[in-house]
């Protein structure tokens, strides 16, 4: 029989479990008036907590449709506000505010604004993509001569001969019957050995080698995993919750081989007095400058920070490459017309070069260079541009102050997709980048490398590295769509980018030119 005591008690963790609940909906629910307080068109959060991403977190929607859904609710207006977990991001919609953004008014918006793990977390932490402030801008100006146009013209030799490969493994395979290949996977491979050689001299050869440690520990880098992606909650939850829960990122034994490798290199050069016009060397010199002679005192450098980028560069190339070149062979094999005028002007303008396919020769191909584009606009391989403001922005023209610390989306995809820009934005018509067409459309509506002074630094490295597979596939296949071949392509649910869910399967048929 319960007594008073007894009552007592159970009241007592009656009203302890109430507080607890109102305690937590307050947390979970109190930074949901941000937006409607900033008078800005804002989407309401589907349940507390989770913000607008229930729906991602739940399986059920890409994170790439979660943003175009925002961006069409935010039709007619140049902006609007959602709530990813707890944390406030504000969608910009109109290109002239995203032009200025990345642009013009560029020092209000220096940083990407991401979360910083520790380096023993995630060796990336420490490279270009989240640095912010001085240290970005000081290494940025490091590296940027690693990718000066004199620096690709001399890597345009190295890339060739990993296309030569390229073209010899398939070669074999298509000898013994084989004719339908996973391109992107393909590509992949080719991307690893020409970032491989290109940045860092090392003949990896991961075309040939189905174990190359390169190719199996790249992979893991951006791999989606549910470590990942709690990591990534527990910082839209709090990010002093994040920085407690120490989550690696990175499997440990990729970093430790990459740390490895890439120091390896480092000490053979200063042993043997190798000096090559390469990215290494760039890096090289950078951590001579900047770790060991200190030569700007005012921001701070460690042997990691050079170890983190070396890593960036190696990581961040070979996924965005070899996925939009896969996907441009996919449409080409989806409009034969379009492959075979592709396919003519490379014959054309080779004779124009004498057979020889050199980096003007690459240069030259202005159509082939259309349809590129229009596969990343079809196909950005990173949909969604980040930045932070890194000090108050009163909006042009507007009521707006983003204040200090306000976390920035510019969504590319949506905007590559938008019909005002791109009028039946599901076709595949690289007439959009005729010269007239592209001078019709306002700038900020076109960015699958982004713009300004953050703009991809691997830009035109990485066109010219796939014009070149492509030149080099084009010239002696057709390619066709197979049994395994999606129409439409699916995409992976739990990535940021834009990445075939099961790959990119093509027939290859190669082509008989008369004698
Ligand atoms: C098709 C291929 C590629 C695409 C579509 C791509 C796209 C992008 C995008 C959208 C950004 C962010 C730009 C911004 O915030 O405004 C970026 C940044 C970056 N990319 Fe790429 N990228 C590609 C290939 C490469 C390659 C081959 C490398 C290196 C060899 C590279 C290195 C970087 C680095 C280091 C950054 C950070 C730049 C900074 O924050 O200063 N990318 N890329």
């Amino acid at each position: 029989m319960a007594t008073w005591t007894d009552c007592d008690g159970w009241w007592l963790l009656a009203a302890a479990l109430m507080a607890a609940a109102a305690i937590a909906y307050l947390f979970c629910t109190s930074t949901y008036g941000y937006w409607r307080d900033r008078k800005v068109p804002w989407l309401r959060p589907t349940v507390p907590l989770f913000g607008n991403l229930t729906w991602q977190l739940l399986g059920m929607e890409r994170s790439t449709d979660m943003i175009q859904n925002a961006y069409n609710a935010f039709s007619g207006h140049r902006y609007g506000g959602i709530y990813q977990m707890r944390m406030p991001f504000l969608i910009v919609r109109d290109p002239v505010l995203i032009n200025r953004m990345l642009i013009k008014d560029f020092t209000h918006f220096t940083d990407h604004g991401l979360y910083k793990p520790l380096p023993t977390e995630n060796r990336l932490a420490n490279g270009l993509f989240i640095m912010n402030g001085d240290q970005w801008k000081t290494m940025r100006a490091k590296l940027s001569p690693g990718f000066a146009s004199s620096k690709l013209k001399h890597m345009h030799g190295q890339m060739k001969e990993c296309g030569e490969e390229l073209m010899r493994n398939v070669a074999g395979v298509v000898a013994t019957g084989g004719h339908v290949f996973e391109v992107r996977d393909v590509l992949g491979r080719y991307a690893t050995d020409v970032i491989g050689t290109c940045a860092f001299g090392l003949q990896l050869n991961t075309i040939n080698d189905d174990q190359s440690p390169f190719r199996r520990y790249g992979k893991t880098v951006f791999k989606p995993s549910l470590r990942v992606l709690l990591s990534q909650i527990a910082w839209m939850v709090s990010p002093a919750l994040r920085r407690a829960l120490h989550v690696y990122e990175i499997p440990l034994d990729t970093i430790e081989f990459f740390d490895n490798t890439f120091t390896d290199t480092v000490r053979y050069r200063e042993r043997n007095n190798v000096v090559r016009d390469d990215l290494m060397q760039s890096l090289i010199k950078a951590r001579d400058d900047l770790v060991v002679n200190k030569t700007v005192p005012s921001v701070k450098f460690e042997e990691t920070d050079i170890l983190a980028n070396a890593f960036l560069l190696f990581a961040v190339g070979f996924e965005t490459v070899s996925t939009a070149a896969s996907l441009c062979l996919y449409e080409l094999a989806l409009h034969k017309q379009i492959q075979d005028r592709v396919r003519e002007e490379i014959n054309t303008v080779k004779f124009k070069y004498n057979g020889e396919m050199n980096n003007e020769f690459l240069i030259d191909l202005q159509y082939l260079e259309m349809v590129l584009a229009e596969t990343m606009r079809k196909y950005p391989p990173v949909s969604t541009l980040f930045r932070e403001a890194t000090k108050d922005y009163q909006v042009p023209d507007d009521t707006l102050v983003i204040e200090k610390g306000t976390k920035v989306l510019i969504p590319v995809h949506a905007l590559h997709h938008d019909p005002e820009f791109y009028p039946d934005p599901q076709a595949f018509d690289p007439e959009r980048f005729t010269p007239e067409e592209k001078a019709k459309r306002p700038s900020g509506t076109y960015l699958p490398f982004g713009d300004g002074p953050r703009i991809c630094i691997g830009k035109r490295f990485s066109e010219m590295e796939m014009k070149l597979a492509l030149t080099e596939i084009l010239i002696k296949y057709e390619v066709e769509p197979c049994d395994k071949t999606e129409i439409p392509i699916t995409f992976s649910m739990n990535a940021v980018a834009n990445l075939p869910a099961n790959g990119v399967w093509l027939k290859f048929k190669p082509i008989q030119y008369p004698k």
